[in-house]
């Protein structure tokens, strides 16, 4: 079995690790690079997993997941480039780093892949989007497509849309928790118990996503199921278009879109 490397292993990075683990991927083929120290040692402690530097990582793996914040890439890639040797496998999974960049960083016979994934991959219910470099064979993203399946869907998209993706699936959840938040403390301000209310928005939110995916209905017909004429749906919802939610929400994932781009270039 091939070796795998998490290079940063902060919240994505920890996601990814505990995804491979709890998909039985065996801890001595996985190594950590990780620079805070205490962080480290935690992962260490809770995983078995052995951290050593992110050079002997880049030497011994075959594969590695570079999960840092993307204004730490390029000192990584100028850490880890020097030891790089030919077939090894480099998978970024940050927002806005291009293939380009980190192919301009590396040697010629590296392959990149660029992922963006997000956080539900903590139960198993990631969203990732794959993108291949230049120089990435077909079995290459493959490889990649199954490392992000032990932990959710997986799509293999253009990395001209990647951007994009990284609006909607990737800070996505925290739209949700957003919404969520949001519905709770309406539920607070109509006086309901928190843990009710919170049962209450939980208990919604899985139901309609589950609705959602197995009914293969469109969200407007599911909408408009629970949209009685006259009643208190309608009430709401015409208070949501009022107060410009939709217009919000389109303006929210063009501003995310927008930074993702931003960080390509290091702003
Ligand atoms: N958090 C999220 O929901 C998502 C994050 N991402 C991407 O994942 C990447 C990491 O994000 P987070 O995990 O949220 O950030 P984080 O700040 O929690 O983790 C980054 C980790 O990298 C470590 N680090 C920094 N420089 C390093 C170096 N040279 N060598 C080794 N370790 C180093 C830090 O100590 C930290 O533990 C980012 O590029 C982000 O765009 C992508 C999708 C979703
Ligand atoms: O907020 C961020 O920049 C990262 C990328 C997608 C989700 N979290």
């Amino acid at each position: 079995m091939s070796q795998t490397a998490i290079l940063g292993a902060g919240v994505m990075g920890e996601t990814l690790l505990s995804g491979l683990v709890r998909a039985g991927r065996r801890v001595d083929h996985l190594l950590v690079g990780e620079k805070r120290a205490e962080r480290a040692r935690e992962l260490e402690e809770r995983y078995g997993v052995a951290v050593v530097s992110n050079v002997e990582a880049a030497t011994l793996a075959d594969t590695l997941a570079l999960v840092v914040k993307p204004q730490d890439m390029g000192d990584l890639l100028a850490e880890i480039a020097g030891v790089l040797r030919p077939g090894q496998l480099v998978v970024s999974l940050a927002a806005g780093i291009t293939t380009a960049f980190i192919e301009s960083r590396v040697p010629d016979d590296i392959a990149v892949v660029r992922v963006m994934p997000n956080t539900p991959a903590l139960v198993d219910e990631g969203m990732s989007a794959i993108s291949p470099g230049s120089h990435c064979s077909d079995a290459q993203l493959a490889e990649v497509e199954a490392l992000m399946a032990s932990v959710g869907k997986v799509l293999r998209i253009p990395e001209r849309q990647q951007d994009a993706v990284t609006a909607i699936s990737g800070s996505g959840p925290a739209y949700i928790f957003f919404v969520v938040e949001s519905m709770i403390e309406a539920g607070v301000h109509l006086g309901l118990p928190r843990t009710t209310a919170s049962e209450l928005v939980i208990q919604t939110l899985v139901g309609s996503a589950k609705m959602l995916r197995e009914t293969g209905t469109h969200p407007v017909v599911l909408r408009e199921q629970v949209t009685s004429p006259g009643g208190t749906t309608a009430s709401a919802l015409r208070e949501l278009e009022i107060h410009k939610v939709r217009a919000a929400f389109l303006a929210a994932m063009e501003a995310a879109r927008n930074r993702s781009r931003e960080l390509a270039e290091g702003i």
